[in-house]
């Protein structure tokens, strides 16, 4: 039963990438050019900074670690072997070639020493010796230092400008599929369970702007970085680095294949996940059947089974990535043996300086890891492609209640045309031989017809599923005929305009939906601030004074979920107060058929005929004495009508209405 949730649709494997969507998704994107734009120009001065931190080591190495001193002195060969310089011009310099007479050689103005004496010198001269360097070292520590700042900076503001924009396109996408959601007619709602709806608005909105955050621009740095590092390794030392490049394949074919293994474990992952939480939601909201039917052992039993499985994908995921993750530091890790041997045998041969193998060392750390980052993100690419493909599969069902005008002259007409019905009044409903169903070839009503008067009270009465309540569902056109018509005024319902039809018409349901809001605005739903004094009407009418008395904030008193702190009688008293602060001008009431004590039930009863006074009504009477009182009666049987007239008349035929009353009786 569980698989067949609607979970079949999260089993859709997204293309990785797919233009179409992304097409789709540029509305969206459009607004925030500008801050992913500069997201982008951050993300490409990071990766010339990250490219700089290496090349800084080369040359604090090659310039003024290594070699002998640098400005005042320089490197000297003579064949025999290599010698550092210094200026006699400087008088700092000629007292410390004095110190050591037995070291260095005087030519002209400049002293030179063996580089195998160096270690020979003092400490502190051997410091003075080489101040120049030390500096130069000290500088490129600084600039070091200084870019690991930038860095840090730069990464703040891209992680935040970028975040901007993925939160700001996410919250209007959002949006967009929740205003969507909301105008779909209610029999979308049949085939498409909550749980889903739900799930496409939280999980796949995040997979989407993970899209964002972690993809678009986090790939475009992946990028620019492997180009980057490969360009500077060709550029420093180019044998070296196609050295280097031999793993890059085994490197790529080895992401592929295990992002590849991963995918089919995330989706998995992600349907237990799904499932999970249905079951769990399921139990919580048929938690009295579960413990009045002793349910609990077997429904852990299924809990466990489903849990196992999640657990089970949860260690395939980690399995793989237990030999993912180890085998790319193994590849690292001979790529860096190979630079070492084949660079350090330069180093010896004097064809490499030890800063270029020490750069060299520092890229290829660096070189792999967007390989592996770039493995990674497909997954949530294709996640985030898949996520899309279902939120834009909503937001193209053309199943809008109120079909939108095509163009200004429609809308300008159609505000026109609202603006005459709304003065109009309902002076008759008629059905004309109404048939409709919710599956095609499945009639639950036939060749219904019947009319309605303003001011007239009808009934309809019959047993369960005769279809009262398809009934009235096309009255306020939260379903329409297969055929036939059903008019207001004369004119066919689909012909109004439907939020100014809806405006007329109260509908008091069995069960009343009241949301975790306060009662005053569970009660005025939507209306603008009515007065004080009108709410107090609006209670005292409604027989809903006392109840609103007892609680501790009054009106004001904020209900727990689906109003589930009131009994079902009191949720009712707050629906018919809801049905009187729209002063409809038609009620349709479907009879409570739960057992609501008699205090209670004398309130209601006394609260609807304040409500259906003077006004028009049609009322499905489950309980027989309600009907009694109706100008007419229907009696429905199999979606036909099968008996109509008052109570006498019906009484008098001794047919089914009469059957019923006898054994109501
Ligand atoms: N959303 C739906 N999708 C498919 N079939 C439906 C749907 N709603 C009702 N039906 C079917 O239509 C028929 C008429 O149902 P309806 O709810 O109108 O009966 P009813 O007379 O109001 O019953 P009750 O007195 O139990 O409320 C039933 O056979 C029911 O199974």
């Amino acid at each position: 039963m569980f698989s067949e949730f609607g979970y079949a649709e999260e089993k859709s494997t997204g293309k990785p990438y797919d233009l179409r969507l992304l097409k789709r998704l540029m509305p969206f994107v459009r607004p925030y050019r500008t801050p992913l734009l500069g997201a982008l120009a951050l993300v490409m001065m990071l990766t010339a900074l990250e490219l700089a931190l290496p090349y800084i080591t080369r040359i604090a190495v090659d310039r003024y670690i290594v070699p002998p001193p640098a400005t005042h002195t320089g490197v000297s060969g003579d064949g025999k072997g290599r010698y550092a310089d210094a200026e006699m011009s400087d008088p700092e310099m000629a007292a410390l070639v004095r110190k050591y007479p037995d070291f260095f050689q005087i030519t002209g103005t400049t002293a030179r020493i063996p580089l195998a004496d160096l270690p020979k010198l003092d400490r502190a001269d051997l410091m003075r010796l080489r101040r120049d360097d030390i500096r130069g070292v000290s500088l490129a520590a600084c600039l070091f230092l200084l870019l690991i700042i930038a860095d840090f900076v730069l990464t703040f503001f891209q992680v935040l400008v970028l975040e901007y924009a993925g939160q700001k396109a996410m919250h209007d996408l959002r949006v967009a599929l929740f205003t969507h959601i909301q105008s779909l007619r209610i029999a979308y709602f049949n085939r498409n369970p909550i749980a889903r709806l739900v799930t496409r608005t939280t999980n796949d909105i995040q997979n989407m702007h993970e899209l964002f955050t972690s993809v678009l621009v986090a790939v475009f740095k992946d990028l620019f970085l492997l180009v980057g590092i490969m360009a500077v390794m060709l550029g420093i030392r180019w044998q070296l680095a196609l050295i280097c490049f031999t793993l890059l394949p085994f490197v790529v074919f080895a992401s592929l294949y295990f992002s590849r293994l991963a995918r089919n474990v995330f989706r998995t992952l992600r349907i237990k996940t799904a499932e999970i939480n249905t079951r769990f939601a399921e139990t919580i909201a048929g938690i009295r059947v579960i413990q009045l039917f002793r349910q609990e052992q077997e429904n852990a039993r299924k809990f466990r089974e489903l849990n196992h499985e999640f657990y089970a994908a949860g260690m395939r995921q980690i399995h793989i990535f237990a030999v993912f993750m180890p085998l790319i530091e193994v590849l690292t890790a001979l790529s860096l043996a190979l630079v070492i041997c084949y660079g350090g045998q330069g180093v010896m041969s004097e064809e490499v300086t030890l800063g270029i193998l020490v750069a060299f060392i520092s890229y290829m750390r660096m070189f792999f890891r967007p390989i592996r980052e770039i493995a990674e993100k497909y997954n949530i690419l294709q996640n985030a492609m898949s996520s899309a493909e279902r939120i834009f599969m909503i937001l193209d069902t053309d199943e809008r209640e109120v079909a939108e005008p095509v163009s200004e002259d429609g809308e300008r007409q159609r505000a026109a045309e609202s603006g005459l019905q709304q003065n109009e009044r309902i002076e008759t409903l008629v059905f004309d031989r109404v048939s409709m169903h919710y599956r095609r070839g499945e009639d639950v009503l036939r060749e219904i017809s019947f009319q309605v008067r303003a001011g007239e009270t009808i009934a309809i009465v019959g047993p369960t599923g005769s279809g009262k309540t398809s009934l009235i569902n096309l009255i306020i056109r939260f379903y329409d005929p297969a055929s036939g018509r059903v008019l207001i005024n004369g004119r066919d319902t689909r012909a109004w305009d439907l939020p100014t039809l809806r405006r007329k018409i109260a509908l008091v349901t069995q069960d009343p939906f009241l949301f975790s809001e306060n009662i005053r605005e569970n009660i005025i739903q939507g209306k603008a601030e009515i007065s004080a004094q009108e709410m107090d009407e609006i209670l005292a009418a409604s027989n809903c004074r006392e109840l609103v008395r007892r609680l501790p904030q009054g009106a004001e008193t904020r209900l727990s979920e689906g109003g589930a702190s009131l009994s079902s009688g009191e949720r009712q008293l707050i629906s018919i107060a809801r049905a009187f602060a729209r002063d409809p001008e038609l009620i349709i009431l479907d009879e409570a058929t739960s057992y609501i004590d008699s205090e209670t039930e004398v309130k209601i009863q006394e609260a609807l005929s304040n409500l259906m006074r003077g006004r028009t009504a049609i009322l499905v009477a489950h309980r027989l004495s309600t009907a009694r009182e109706a100008d007419t009666i229907l009696v429905l049987s199999r979606g036909r009508i099968t008996e109509a007239g008052s109570h006498e008349a019906l009484m008098e035929k001794r047919g089914v209405y009469f059957k019923l009353n006898q054994l109501q009786r």
